[in-house]
């Protein structure tokens, strides 16, 4: 496939750049009028088209008879890699939309039944084809909204049975669908009602009887904990990280989203891959990620949904670090998967450029998931996972027309979804 004629090509990154940090965020190297040739689902080269002669374009278009696209006035830049989300669950909790719009807080909703324990109410009753089908079309849906690599975890089983039913939906949306779908076993998502007066019993049952069995399966590329006051302490959370790595798997863990108690310089000591939500830190927090190998990601759909502070972006970036952005998508917290909705909020309410957030999305995403070699920009020999866009003025114009789909297609592995 050769595209041609491409308005601006944006996102483009020299082999083995596995994330953007600090100023550098603010660069989205980009080649206008440009041209990029897909071979075998990958980027096999690119350029642009004020270098090429007539006799090279004419050489390039007739080899790629089958398929040229000419996309004047159209961007194209790396799909979005969305590196938290819940996206396998049984129903919608609307009920409690309405309960948090008369005012009740996350935690006021948890205590009259609502949260985590409800959806796994839900989820313990429903089979697993059921929730195969209804997470395909979910998937299906953000695909098309240039999703083109995705995490998803765990944790609304919450039981033996419960959680393997899950991450078997998830390896069956891996090996059905186009594109890249890393699993997180977050057992550790919230107490179930008979374990609440016995923590360490759930401990051992997450750490000696499921674990082992997920990693003797391979059902699981991550491991991840809620590390919140009346969820899971940071002890536990320690815990927990240590035996996933045991097994060979990195954290990456829920910190700060309520509570400003330590969480994600924990995490950073033991080396996770990432620490996701940070809406209430300081420069503690902020001090502990310099230079770290773990990567601070940032949801800002669910600040919005229910009304929490937005994640302090600019003064991370500013202070040098990299920050990835992804939905969150779950059914209490942030229903929606649009990585679109993401990066505008980035924009609008967390003071990132554009430039920024599309890096955010895009290579720091693909690096929080640890896809950054094969994903995340426009280098070749990485997968051909693209957006091409409608015809647009710029960059942009994306998260400022926020409420419009922009994108005209959506490629993963060069071909359209
Ligand atoms: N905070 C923990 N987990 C989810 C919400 C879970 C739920 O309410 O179902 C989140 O990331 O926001
Ligand atoms: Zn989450």
């Amino acid at each position: 496939m050769l595209l041609i004629n491409i308005k601006q090509l944006c996102g483009i990154q020299p082999e083995g750049k596995f994330r953007v940090e600090g100023a550098e965020m603010q660069e989205l190297p980009s080649i206008e009028n440009a041209w990029l040739k897909i071979e075998h689902g990958k980027i096999a080269d690119f350029g642009s088209m004020n270098d090429l002669s007539a006799h090279q374009l004419s050489s390039m278009v007739s080899g790629a008879s089958s398929e040229l696209m000419d996309l004047k006035d159209k961007l194209v830049l790396p799909t979005w890699n969305d590196s938290h989300t819940h996206l396998v669950f049984a129903a919608s909790r609307e009920e409690e939309f309405l309960m948090k719009i008369q005012g009740k807080t996350y935690e006021e909703i948890t205590a009259a039944g609502g949260g985590i324990l409800n959806s796994a109410r839900k989820l313990a009753n429903t089979s697993e084809s059921e929730l195969y089908d209804s997470a395909a079309e979910r998937l299906q849906e953000v695909m098309k909204l240039g999703t083109g690599a995705i995490e998803i975890k765990s944790g609304y089983g919450l039981s033996y049975e419960a959680e393997l039913k899950m991450l078997k939906v998830i390896r069956r949306l891996k090996e059905t669908f186009p594109l890249p779908v890393k699993a997180t076993f977050l057992g550790a998502h919230a107490f179930p009602q008979e374990f609440k007066q016995n923590q360490d019993a759930y401990l051992n049952l997450l750490t000696e009887e499921l674990l082992p069995k997920i990693a003797d399966e391979g059902l699981a590329d991550f491991i991840d904990a809620f590390c919140e006051q009346n969820y899971f302490s940071i002890a536990q959370t320690e815990r927990i990280i240590e035996a996933g790595a045991k097994y060979g798997l990195k954290a990456k863990i829920h910190a700060n989203q309520f509570t400003n108690t330590g969480a994600t310089q924990a995490c950073v000591r033991r080396g996770a891959l990432s620490v996701d939500h940070l809406e209430v830190t300081d420069e503690a927090v902020i001090e502990s990620l310099k230079g770290a190998s773990t990567i601070a990601t940032l949801l800002p759909s669910c600040s919005l949904f229910i009304n929490i502070p937005f994640a302090n972006a600019r003064g991370m970036v500013d202070a040098g670090l990299g920050v990835a952005l992804a939905s969150d998508f779950n059914p209490g917290t942030t229903p929606s998967g649009n990585m679109n909705l993401v990066v505008a909020l980035a924009c609008m309410k967390m003071k990132m450029l554009p430039n920024e957030a599309v890096n955010a999305a895009t290579l720091n995403g693909a690096y929080a998931m640890d896809l950054a070699s094969s994903h995340g920009s426009i280098t070749k020999g990485k997968q051909a996972n693209l957006i091409i866009t409608k015809a647009i003025p710029s960059i942009n114009y994306m998260p400022y027309s926020f409420g419009s789909n922009l994108i005209d297609k959506v490629l993963i592995n060069g071909k359209i979804v």
